[in-house]
């Protein structure tokens, strides 16, 4: 390819994936087969946004889903923190508070790095943590138990 290299990015993507249609959070990225611990498995460019663009608009709308916080330089040089949507698999990537994969801004090339944190078998889900503050409730969070003995739970059940 002709070109200044320094203007090239080499990407990634495991061809160790596959992308379920229907899991309980949605679409999400499994691994086909085994994936050993620090592999790179995707690198997704971004499109970071606006603020005032975020805050007006996108904000509102569905693809806020698939935002990642990004820092932002404004013309008098004052850093600001606006929302990039992430393109191409990084998207995919469901929350996990055990997640498999961690993953790393690199700004100066508008990407995210996903990386594997320890071994994955074949089958598992590829998950990233969101942080503590979602806004859905997480399939995988565990039911909150019943204080007491339960009995007041029971005596609420309506049988006709
Ligand atoms: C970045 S998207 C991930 C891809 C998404 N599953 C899809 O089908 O387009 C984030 C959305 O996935 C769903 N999701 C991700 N992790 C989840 C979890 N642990 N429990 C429930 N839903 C989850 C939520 O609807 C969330 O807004």
């Amino acid at each position: 390819m002709k070109g200044d290299t320094k203007d090239l990015v080499s990407l990634r993507r495991s061809a160790d994936l596959v992308l379920a249609l229907t899991t309980p959070k949605g679409r999400g990225v499994f691994a086909a087969q085994d994936i050993p611990a620090r592999t790179v498995i995707e690198i997704s460019p971004v499109l970071p946004l606006g603020v005032e663009e975020n805050e007006s608009h996108v904000k509102h709308t569905s693809l806020y889903h698939y935002t990642y916080n990004w820092p932002l330089h404004s013309s008098n040089g004052e850093k600001q923190i606006t929302q990039a949507v992430v393109l191409g698999l990084g998207s995919m990537f469901n929350h996990s508070r055990d997640q498999n994969v961690g993953w790393e801004r690199d700004v100066d090339h508008l990407l995210v790095r996903y990386q594997t944190l320890r071994d994955v078998k074949a089958g598992e889900e590829l998950c990233i943590s969101y942080g503590d503050r979602l806004s859905f409730k997480d399939v995988d969070a565990p039911t909150e138990e019943p204080e007491g003995d339960g009995s007041e739970v029971l005596s609420n059940i309506q049988i006709d």
